[in-house]
C-alpha cells in the first residue's frame, strides 16, 4: 500500500527551507528541543491574516462596516489566540459558561459576545445576562423560556435571537453537520415564526436577531446561500408581523484544506454572502460571522516524536508520542491531516500507519503515510490549530502538552505542560 498522493495545505506561517521546517522564523526542531514533545505550535502571522482576511471583506469600497467577525472560540480557546483575535477587532461565539468566563479574562467587550449552545443551563444563562451579552441565541421553546425565567428572577431584559434549522445539507461529515432537521441544533424552521410571536409575548424577552449555523467544514458556499435564503424569507415575513430583527448571524463552518480539499477563500466567501444579504434588501441589518476553524486550522501544528518503527506483515507502524489524546479528529471523524518530517533525510521511505501509544485501535493519527523516518525523528502534524488541543482529554493519564505561539523570531509558552501528579490532585482515596 503507498501513501495517497495529497497535496501539503497551504500552511503560510510554518514552511519548508533547505530540508527544514520552521514555524515563521524558528526551527521546528529548536521548539521541540527547547519545550519537548507533543507540542502544540501556532503562527500568530497566519491567524493575523486570516482574520484580516475576513475583517477586510467585512467592509464596502466606501469603507462602511457590513459585518462584524464574532470568532467562535470553541475552536481554539486558549487565552492568547483569543487575546490576538480581541486585539484585531473580534468579539466571540460563545458555547459555554466556561468560554464566557475565559471571553471576560481577556477583558472582551461583553457587547461583543454572542452565547449559542443546545443546552446552556439556567446557570448559565444568569451568568451570561450578568455579564451583558449582546444575544442569547435560543435553540429551542424550552429554553426560550427557561432564558425568560432567569431573567425574571435577575428583573433584566433577556436579548436573543432563535436559532433557525433551516433543513439544508451542508455537505460535510454527519458528526459536524448541525443544519439539517434531523440534528439536535437550532428550532425547526416551520416553528420559527411561531416561536417568534411567542417570545415578543414573553416579559422580559427582547428579540434582537436572527441566527443559523449550518455545520463545519463546508467546503462549497451552495448550502450557505440556501440556508441564507431561507432565513431572509423569516426576516421578511417577521417584518410583516412587526417583529424587528436588528442582527443577522450566518454562523461559521467555513473549511480550510487539509490536503486535497478546496474551499473558497475567505475574501470570495465572505463576499459572496454579504453581496446576497444586501442584494436581498437586507443590508442595513447587523451581520455576524462566527468562523473558528477557517480562523486558526491552518494556524497550528501538533509536534511529535517517532518512538518506534514497528515493521509488520500487513501494515507498519510509526508509533509516535503523540495520540488521540493530544488529536482526537482521525479517531472521531476519520479525519485527515498532513504529516510531515520536520528535517528532511536522504533514507528510503516506507508507507506506515502513524499511531499513538493509547490502548485503543482507533488510536491512530495518519494512515499509509509514505514517510522516511528513524527512530527519534520529529514529525509534524498538519492543520491542527483548530479542534485539536480543545478537545485534548487525560485518558490513559496523559498531561496534555504544552502550546507555544510563535510571532516572528520569538516563540511564548502561551499554556504550560501539564505535570502527571497535577492529573490527580483534585482526587482522594478512602479512608481506612
Ligand atoms: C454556533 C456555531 N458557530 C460557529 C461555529 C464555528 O464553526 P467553524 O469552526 O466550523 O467555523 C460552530 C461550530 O461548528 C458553531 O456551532
Ligand atoms: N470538532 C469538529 C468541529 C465541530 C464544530 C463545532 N460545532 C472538528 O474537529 O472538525
Amino acid at each position: 500500500m503507498t501513501s495517497k498522493a495529497i497535496p501539503l495545505p497551504d500552511l503560510a506561517g510554518f514552511t519548508e527551507r533547505n530540508g527544514t521546517w520552521y514555524a515563521e522564523e524558528i526551527p521546528l526542531s529548536d521548539l521541540a528541543k527547547e519545550f519537548g514533545t507533543p507540542l502544540y505550535v501556532y503562527s500568530k502571522k497566519v491567524l493575523t491574516e486570516a482574520y484580516r482576511a475576513y475583517d477586510k471583506a467585512c467592509v464596502d469600497s466606501s469603507g462602511k462596516r457590513r459585518a462584524r467577525v464574532h470568532y467562535a472560540m470553541k475552536a481554539n480557546s486558549n487565552l492568547a489566540v483569543i487575546d490576538c483575535f480581541k486585539k484585531l477587532g473580534s468579539g466571540f461565539d460563545l458555547v459555554s459558561g466556561g468560554e464566557l468566563a475565559r471571553a471576560l479574562a481577556i477583558g472582551a467587550d461583553p457587547k461583543s459576545l454572542v452565547f449559542a449552545g443546545v443546552g446552556k443551563s439556567a446557570h448559565e444563562i444568569a451568568q451570561a445576562l450578568k455579564a451583558g451579552v449582546k444575544c442569547i441565541n435560543v435553540e429551542s421553546i424550552a429554553e426560550l423560556h427557561q432564558i425568560n425565567r432567569v431573567a425574571t428572577n435577575l428583573n433584566c431584559r433577556a436579548p436573543i435571537s432563535l436559532r433557525v434549522n433551516p433543513d439544508v445539507d451542508a455537505q460535510t461529515h454527519p458528526y459536524i453537520s448541525t443544519g439539517l432537521k434531523g440534528n439536535k441544533f437550532g428550532i425547526a424552521y416551520h416553528e420559527v415564526l411561531k416561536t417568534y410571536r411567542e417570545a415578543a409575548l414573553l416579559s422580559q424577552i427582547d428579540v434582537v436577531g436572527i441566527d443559523c449555523h449550518i455545520g463545519s467544514q463546508i467546503t462549497n458556499t451552495a448550502p450557505y446561500l440556501d440556508a441564507l435564503d431561507k432565513v431572509l424569507e423569516l426576516v421578511t415575513q417577521l417584518k410583516k408581523e412587526g417583529i424587528e430583527i436588528h442582527h443577522l448571524d450566518l454562523g461559521g463552518g467555513l473549511g480550510i484544506s487539509y490536503g486535497d480539499d478546496n474551499p473558497p477563500d475567505i475574501t470570495e466567501f465572505t463576499n459572496t454572502l454579504l453581496n446576497r444579504v444586501a442584494e436581498r434588501g437586507f443590508g442595513h441589518l447587523d451581520i455576524v460571522l462566527e468562523p473558528g476553524r477557517s480562523l486558526v486550522g491552518n494556524a497550528g501544528v501538533l509536534l511529535t516524536q517517532v518512538e518506534y518503527l514497528k515493521p509488520g506483515a500487513e501494515k507498519n507502524f510509526c508509533i509516535v508520542d503523540a495520540a488521540m489524546t493530544e488529536l482526537m479528529r482521525p479517531a472521531l471523524y476519520e479525519a485527515y491531516h498532513g504529516i510531515v518530517p520536520i528535517q528532511t533525510k536522504q533514507i528510503t521511505s516506507s508507507t506506515y500507519d502513524v499511531v499513538g501509544p493509547v490502548c485503543e485501535s482507533g488510536d491512530w493519527l495518519g494512515r499509509d503515510r509514505q514517510l522516511a523516518v528513524e527512530e527519534g525523528d520529529l514529525l509534524a502534524i498538519l492543520s491542527a490549530g483548530a479542534y485539536g488541543f480543545v478537545m485534548a482529554s487525560n485518558y490513559n493519564t496523559r498531561p496534555k502538552p504544552a502550546e507555544i505561539m510563535v510571532d516572528g523570531k520569538n516563540a511564548y509558552v502561551i499554556r504550560a505542560r501539564e505535570n502527571i501528579a497535577d492529573l490527580f490532585s483534585s482526587e482522594t482515596t478512602l479512608p481506612d
